[in-house]
């Protein structure tokens, strides 16, 4: 492979990293805050002490003791007794095992219907999601109270059928609650590795997505549990609860209520107890939910579309050519029909490697994500192939995207650590992989991955695996996570700019651990960037994309050293390391105005309004032909006017490039 004399990687500052707490140290830490420790500690003693109760209480629930009734505190019953001169403190834990237990019951019932809800609805998106929003909108409207009196008058108090159905009606809204999060995180691009690394969408939402939840979910089984408590004590307090002598926490307040005023003590009792029991799981809650992480930005979601049968599609015949992946006029479009990629077509042969060049925007990721149908929600290819030895990506089903994620084709992200779930080691993470993706054993596979970490120049692989994403270093999880892209042995790898938020001397690492990877393994790939560097140290092919177009392609000596397109020969004048092509003054130039947005694209050149050599025949679209070096393809009515010809026929000093740029003061 040729390479550009000039192949020096760009420099880019490495996003700040701090350390992140494990998911169950953050809980941990929490559940350490004074409220979570008074309710924890509330509540532990009522549990024991309620399922316990027979044990310990000296009297029974029902006793007629023979003291005397309504008085107050004393050796003999420490809360003092009722009307009937029954012992209080008995009778207020014999009712708490009912109370806590049916309470608890609600929240369970609540939490089994409201999770599986969500992570269904966050995974299909689209119409499942609507149509779940819709029915749970429908319960919701249903009021609550009205139900449990209408069930109790039809099955008389049977509080745990009562609980049931409060748990049924109380999981539409906390359904809504879950589903909020569950999306946020479904879009986590370590989600998506988990798809490239052939998880299928119910797992991914199990091993991923749910443990995400957990503190939402502890902080609504706290919120329920209090729901049903006081619910539960409401219905027994206008007389549904359990039948009279039972004792209930609610029957006992409406017993003390009739006693206000010649047996005020009688009320304290219970009453504290079933606040403190409110409180204690409230403040519970309260510490679960207080300040936490927030989650990361949006990273670039995932769409597993075109496939699912929302997009139709003509039947496209396999293209008579023998590079490995072929792309024939590819659209990828949202769903409102604006297209944000139009008519991209390149190929690349085995064991070669296509740089995919241009600005912020152009459609360079999105391009990429649709070579293994991981395009955002919304958006999907709408027309065009891309058959990968014989087989159109394109048209794939999931459940066939799925053969192919990780085993065929793997996806390398820009930024390593949000590819790395932070809630499993390495371990877990490469060695699930790699069992899955080889259908090895447990044992192999632990063998398997340390050979991967080897294999990608990490030199203590056994305390690697050990570890947590959030406890290694940027470039080590890039490494790690070319790793898990080699755990299913794949023949195509797509990298969307992998050295990018690195800093510069593990950029120039990892460029070089890829050099050898695809030598050593004769791997096709496609490379995104924005560094032309890159293309000339890695690639052998270049595709220069602008405004969703490709506006030039061809070998990369030829393209990098005689540009034909004024966009490529911009681009080359902005960029540090190719300077002697475009601007003599030793100063760096940029290129005036911005890509335009999708839906403002001319019908004309694309280009053309940061042009400075567009002319009236431009104004009309441009169509891809062979560029003047008579190797590759140029989307430019005048590159044989503007073609820059190859330093060896002319040196740079000579011949300044004629670019549109300005010079930057
Ligand atoms: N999920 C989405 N919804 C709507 N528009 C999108 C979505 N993803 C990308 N786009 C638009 O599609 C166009 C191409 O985006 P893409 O991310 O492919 O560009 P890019 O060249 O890879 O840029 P970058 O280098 O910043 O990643 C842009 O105009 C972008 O705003």
């Amino acid at each position: 492979m040729t390479r550009h004399p000039d192949s020096t990687v760009a420099i880019a500052t490495a996003p700040p990293r701090t350390a992140r707490p494990s998911r169950w140290r953050a809980i941990r830490q929490s559940l350490a805050k004074p409220g979570a420790i008074f309710g924890i500690s509330w509540l532990l003693l009522v549990v024991i002490a309620s399922f316990t109760a027979s044990l310990w209480a000296p009297y029974g629930p029902n006793d007629q003791t023979g003291s005397a009734p309504l008085a107050g505190p004393s050796a003999a019953h420490w809360l003092g007794t009722d009307d009937l001169g029954r012992d209080m403190l008995t009778r207020i834990f014999t009712a708490g095992a009912d109370a806590i237990s049916t309470s608890a019951l609600a929240a369970v019932v609540a939490l089994s219907v409201a999770i599986p809800l969500a992570l269904w609805a966050a995974a299909r998106g689209g119409r499942t999601e609507t149509l779940i929003n819709r029915v749970t909108e429908i319960a919701m409207s249903i009021p609550v109270i009205i139900v449990m009196l209408t069930v109790v008058g039809i099955v008389g108090t049977n509080l745990p059928l009562i609980m049931i159905i409060l748990g049924v009606l109380i999981a539409t809204g906390m359904y809504r609650v879950l589903l909020g999060q569950a999306k946020s995180l479904q879009s986590q691009l370590y989600v998506d590795a988990a798809f490239v690394d052939g998880l299928t969408t119910p797992r991914v939402s199990v091993r991923h997505v749910l443990p995400g939840l957990t503190t939402t979910i502890m902080v609504q089984f706290a919120l329920v549990f209090s729901i049903g408590l006081a619910i539960q004590t409401g219905l027994a307090f206008i007389g549904f609860g359990p039948p009279v002598p039972a004792p209930s926490w609610g029957g006992m307040i409406q017993n003390a209520s009739t006693h206000i005023y010649d047996a005020p003590w009688l009320m304290v009792p219970t009453g504290v107890v079933l606040i403190l029991t409110v409180l204690a799981a409230n403040s519970i809650g309260d510490a679960l939910s207080g300040p936490r992480e927030k989650a990361p930005a949006r990273p670039r979601a995932r769409r597993r579309a075109a496939a699912n049968g929302t997009v139709s599609r003509p039947v496209a015949v396999p293209p008579a050519s023998d590079s490995a992946l072929v792309v024939q006029s590819l659209h990828i479009g949202l769903d409102d029909g604006t297209t944000l990629v139009s008519d991209v077509s390149f190929a690349v042969g085995s064991g070669r490697v296509l740089g995919l060049v241009g600005e912020s925007g152009c459609g360079k990721t999105l391009t990429s994500l649709s070579l293994i149908g991981l395009l955002p929600d919304a958006v999907s290819t709408t027309s065009g192939s891309i058959w990968w030895k014989g087989t159109d990506i394109a048209a794939l089903s999931e459940a066939e995207l799925f053969r192919v994620r990780g085993r065929e084709i793997a996806f390398i992200a820009q930024e390593p650590m949000r590819a790395l779930d932070p809630m499993f080691s390495i371990a877990t993470q490469l060695q699930g992989a790699v069992q899955r993706l080889r259908g090895v054993s447990a044992r192999a596979a632990k063998t398997v991955a340390t050979e991967l970490l080897e294999q990608v120049g990490i030199v203590d692989a056994p305390r690697v695996l050990r570890s947590y994403p959030h406890e290694i270093s940027g470039g080590m999880a890039q490494r790690v996570a070319i790793a898990l892209a080699l755990a299913g042995r794949p023949q195509l790898l797509i990298a969307d700019e992998p050295t990018t938020s690195l800093d510069v001397t593990v950029q120039a690492e990892i460029l070089s651990l890829l050099r050898q990877i695809i030598a050593d393994e004769g791997m096709t790939m496609v490379m995104v960037t924005h560094d032309l560097g890159v293309v000339a140290d890695i690639c052998d092919e270049v595709a220069v994309m602008y405004a969703g177009q490709i506006v030039e392609s061809g070998p990369v000596e030829s393209v990098l050293l005689a540009p034909a397109h004024p966009y490529t020969q911009a681009l080359l004048g902005a960029d540090p390391h190719a300077r002697e092509h475009a601007d003599n003054s030793g100063r760096l130039v940029s290129i005036p105005g911005q890509v335009p947005q999708p839906r403002d694209w001319p019908t004309s050149c694309r280009f053309a309004q940061r042009c400075d050599f567009a002319t009236t025949a431009c104004s009309v679209p441009v169509p891809l032909t062979g560029r003047p070096t008579g190797q590759g393809l140029t989307r430019c009515i005048r590159a044989e006017d503007l073609f820059l010809r190859p330093s060896s026929e002319a040196p740079p000093a000579a011949q300044p490039a004629p670019t549109t740029a300005q010079v930057d003061a």
